[in-house]
């Protein structure tokens, strides 16, 4: 902006700022001037923090407590080095120092190609903006609009940057994320003198607020950080992403082994000091390396990059099928989600609606023919009939804005489906020319789901008179009725009327159909808003009262196909389903029944009995009943909070601006991305693709299986871990009884060495555990109850298991060494180096093994052992690093190994497998507890 600023784009006159802005008011900017500004002045973002550069990045892969503790161990080893005579290399220093800055080199590429993953499908949930350029309403991402762009609003749009309003039509904004003022606020063009505050700038609009009704049409004065939302942003560092409550708890997993390793090795060095005796400085460093070997055995180093990647696999995989998680926290919420709130509209119906009836006070018509296209009839019993019939399909197509278009003979509609009825049938009786010649739009109260009806004044040209016409739900609209159409003439509605009226209305609800009524009245032509198309819509609200009643008509709209099985999927999984919607309650029972979401006794609660409720109501109606009707968004709102007070997990779907708020409250808020608004899409964690309930189901499931995959490589890592602290805990107090210590020659001595732990955990456990990461659905997940939030991922069953399978990797290990040290049963093979080999070797084995017994805690190993490709391959890549540690001369060297013989290997390996056949026998007997309990549990269950 040349001239112009943030405070004076309000007050400058509107010619100047086009001026000032090199723009034109109706073509806007030509694309190629768009694209200059766009370049020079960069994209409209709010980022107040420079990105972090690569250096800090890669440093902040450091900045963990596991790698201080490691460091501390590369300067013990030194230290023992420089001690025992500096001869050589460092080569455990050396080793640990290359295998740290490995890790640290491949945590940040991994953790890199997540982010850039995650951050890709995020692009897909932005916002976008309608922009005139060069003439063409085109649509843009909300990050390329630029100064001088012709920014066009509607009814739940996201402002994307700040600007001078040239037209606005009922146009009001909610600011509160801006001002802190929660009712939206009226907008209009003009100009405005003097210093005014941000709240009371009406001609203007800013960035990140939202439009709740009308429309307009502003030239962008500022965009990204130059906007009054960038203002704010500058004080805030939006770059940075909190952790899930999964990786706090890694983390926090983390510190605790650090604390305890760090108390176990002093507790080990202090034992052997006082039991072994430290005479000698070779002694005092054996002791130092232990306590080394200790830390590196206890810390799972490859955890944290694992954790991340695994988790934008996983999100990946659900917008494959259709759902976009906005925040990798939601994941896990979503496996935990015991209530989904569903819209019925297009969520478990198709939204493809076909009027089936037309109800008028001289009788019944049925419409035939399915689909949007127009071939059908309308079967009509007399001529009253036929004209009542005429003006409700006319009266409903001349209050829509959707579009019937015929392409290749294929009929589609553009806009809401609801709308598209009315023309379809209106074709389908032969009135739609008639009615476009006779009538011209003057003026629109738009529908909003509050409202939940939408009113149109009309010029007739045939009889040179203006009339407002209004559809929408038929008992809203018949409350605004004082007379009846009967034939060509208008009735008074008696009570005796509108009850007969009513029932029509019911009946056909009560089949599942969706209803909506018409109605109209004359107006004075001195309530006639003069400005065509701009007329003060709130005005003509106040006209819609004593209205004639014309009719209803029942619309069929099908469930989804998949809906009935999504359903009952939900629902084997532990969840529930409440249908929440705007439709009649008669109607949106019959489908809820239909779909399973309610049963036959089951009832509808409508928003006016809502409204009455006191809180404790509330709460038991929201405990209770599955199908809300009729209700208004601020509902929905409730009705998370009163689920949420009763300790559920909530997941709320939404598409309308008024749906946010209670988007926001839900724990997962679900955006439909078809339907819904760029502010709904922006309050939701989670986007729907397709509109469909079952994604959501499908999400929640695809959460449960990321959350069990992490269950898995925790399991697998976690008793790497273990068997390791306990081979070099027992290892040390019964080297006497190993035959270790004769072995060696000195009073103290390590089973296996820090590299060689470290190799197992940084080299051939981290192939294995993000294949597992990735492990197809093993155990039936929605077979489950949900998780209880603050149930830890690492449970005490876990932490069972985990110290189990450690025990028999530790137990194996140590007798490997037994077997060839001095004494043992292996011939020739006393030797330190060899045996300390074949330990390790077994080590890793047994870990190799475990990969397959670490993807259930029930299911057996050899179940589906072949359906992971991603796991036999890395256990063949563990394999083989192996042989290569135990064979390569210059890794001998590194890792203070010797080659083995063949009966050597198999001897380790055979070992190994101790843990496989342990973890059978385990699961086997857990798996007849299970069945045991579950037939206990099925008969308890049977009350929910
Ligand atoms: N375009 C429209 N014009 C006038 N009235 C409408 C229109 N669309 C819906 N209605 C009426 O308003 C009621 C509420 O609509 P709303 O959009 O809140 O919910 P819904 O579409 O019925 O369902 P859901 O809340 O499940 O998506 C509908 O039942 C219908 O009677």
């Amino acid at each position: 902006m040349d001239t112009t600023t943030l405070e004076t784009a309000s007050r400058v006159s509107l010619d100047n700022l086009l001026d000032d802005l090199r723009t034109d008011a109706d073509d806007g900017l030509s694309p190629d001037e768009a694209e200059r500004r766009l370049r020079d002045e960069g994209p409209n973002e709010l980022r107040s923090a420079p990105p972090m550069p690569l250096w800090r990045r890669i440093l902040a892969q450091f900045q963990d407590p596991l790698i201080y503790l490691l460091l501390i161990a590369v300067a013990i080893s030194t230290v023992a080095w420089w001690i025992e005579g500096a001869e050589g290399l460092p080569v455990d220093a050396l080793v640990i120092t290359l295998v740290v800055i490995a890790n640290a080199v491949l945590g940040f590429i991994q953790e890199s190609r997540a982010e850039q993953a995650v951050a890709a499908l995020q692009a897909m949930t932005h916002p976008h903006a309608t922009v005139v350029r060069g003439g063409q309403t085109t649509e843009i991402t909300a990050g390329e609009v630029v100064r001088g762009d012709i920014l066009l609003l509607s009814e739940g749009d996201s402002v994307a940057a700040d600007g001078r309003l040239l037209q606005a039509s009922a146009l009001r904004v909610a600011e509160a994320a801006l001002t802190g003022e929660s009712a939206a606020v009226g907008k209009k063009p003009g100009t405005l003198d003097g210093e005014i505050p941000l709240g009371d700038r009406t001609n203007m609009v800013f960035s990140g607020t939202a439009v709740t009704q009308g429309t307009g049409r502003a030239v962008i004065t500022a965009t990204g950080m130059a906007t009054q939302m960038g203002e704010v942003a500058r004080l805030l560092d939006e770059t940075e992403r909190d952790d899930t409550p999964l990786e706090r708890e890694i983390g926090f997993v983390g510190k605790m082994l650090g604390a305890i390793v760090v108390a176990i090795a002093v507790v080990v060095m202090v034992t052997v000091w006082l039991v072994s005796g430290v005479d000698t400085l070779d002694d005092a460093v054996t002791v130092l390396l232990l306590g080394v070997s200790l830390a590196v055995a206890a810390v799972p180093e490859g955890l944290p990059a694992i954790l991340s990647v695994v988790l934008s696999i996983g999100v990946q995989k659900m917008a494959r099928r259709d759902a976009i998680v906005k925040d990798l926290g939601s994941v896990e919420t979503l496996g935990s989600a015991s209530v989904i709130c569903s819209d019925k509209t297009g969520t478990l119906t198709s939204n493809e609606m076909t009027v089936q009836e037309i109800r008028t006070l001289s009788g019944t018509a049925s419409v035939t023919g399915v689909g949007y296209a127009p071939d059908g009839e309308v079967e009509c019993g007399s001529e009253e009939q036929r004209f009542e019939d005429e003006l409700v399909l006319m009266g409903g197509a001349l209050s829509s804005n959707a579009e019937l278009r015929e392409t290749d003979g294929e009929w589609e509609v553009l806009g809401d489906p609801t709308e598209g009825a009315f023309l379809v049938a209106e074709r389908k009786l032969g009135v739609h020319d008639r009615r476009d010649n006779r009538f011209t739009r003057l003026a629109e109260v738009p529908f909003t789901s509050d409202r939940k009806r939408m009113s149109t004044l009309q010029r007739d040209h045939d009889r040179d008179e203006v009339v407002l016409v209004t559809k929408g739900a038929p008992d809203v609209v018949l409350e605004r009725c004082t007379s009846v159409l009967c034939g060509d003439d208008v009735v008074p509605l008696t009570d005796e009327l509108r009850a007969q009226l009513s029932a029509d209305i019911e009946e056909m609800s009560g089949q599942a159909m969706r209803t909506m009524g018409v109605a109209l009245r004359e107006v004075d032509a001195g309530d006639v808003p003069d400005d065509k198309g701009v007329a003060d819509a709130e005005r003509a609200e106040d006209l819609e009262t004593e209205l004639t009643y014309l009719g209803a008509v029942g619309m069929i709209d099908p469930a989804r196909e998949e809906a009935a099985d999504a359903v009952a999927d939900a629902h084997r999984a532990g969840i529930r389903v409440i249908m929440i919607t705007g439709d009649h309650p008669a109607t949106a029972l019959r489908i809820a029944r239909d779909l399973g979401i309610t049963d036959d006794d089951g009832r509808a609660v409508s928003g006016v009995e809502l409204d009455r409720a006191d809180d404790s109501t509330f709460a038991e109606l929201a405990r209770s009943v599955n199908v809300f009707a009729r209700v208004a968004p601020e509902h929905k709102l409730r009705i998370v909070d009163a689920l949420q007070a009763d300790g559920q997990i909530v997941a709320m779907t939404g598409d309308g601006v008024n749906d946010a708020p209670a988007l926001k409250s839900a724990d997962i808020g679900v955006a439909m991305g078809i339907t819904g608004t760029e502010v709904t899409k922006e309050a939701g964690s989670m986007v729907l693709r397709d509109d469909n309930f079952a994604t959501i189901v499908a999400a929640v499931e695809q959460g449960r299986v990321i959350f069990d995959n992490i269950k898995k490589f925790l399991r697998y890592l976690l008793s790497s871990n273990m068997g390791e602290v306990l081979t070099v805990f027992f290892g040390v107090v019964l080297a006497g009884l190993i035959g270790l210590t004769e072995a060696s020659g000195a009073a103290i001595v390590v089973p296996l060495l820090a590299t060689q732990i470290l190799w197992i955990n940084l080299v051939t456990d981290s192939a294995p555990a993000l294949a597992l990461g990735v492990d197809p659905q093993t155990d039936d997940v929605m077979a489950r109850r949900p998780r209880a939030i603050g149930e830890r991922v690492i449970d005490l069953g876990m932490w069972g298991i985990i110290v189990f399978v450690g025990a028999v990797m530790a137990a194996s290990t140590l007798l490997t060494m037994d077997l060839f040290l001095v004494g043992g049963l292996i011939p020739g093979s006393d030797d330190l180096t060899t045996a300390r080999t074949a330990a390790f070797t077994t080590l890793v084995f047994a870990q190799l093994f475990n990969v397959f017994s670490a993807r259930s805690p029930i299911t057996s190993a050899f179940h589906g052992l072949g359906t992971n490709r991603w796991l036999l391959a890395a256990v063949a890549f563990g394999a083989v690093s192996q042989v290569a540690v135990v064979e390569i001369p210059l890794l001998q060297t590194a890792f203070g190994t010797a080659s083995l013989d063949l009966r050597h290997w198999l001897i380790a390996i055979a070992m190994a497998s101790g843990v496989l056949w342990a973890e059978e026998a385990r699961k086997l007997i857990n798996r007849a507890r299970h069945r045991r309990r579950g037939r206990e549990a099925d008969k308890a269950s049977k009350g929910w």
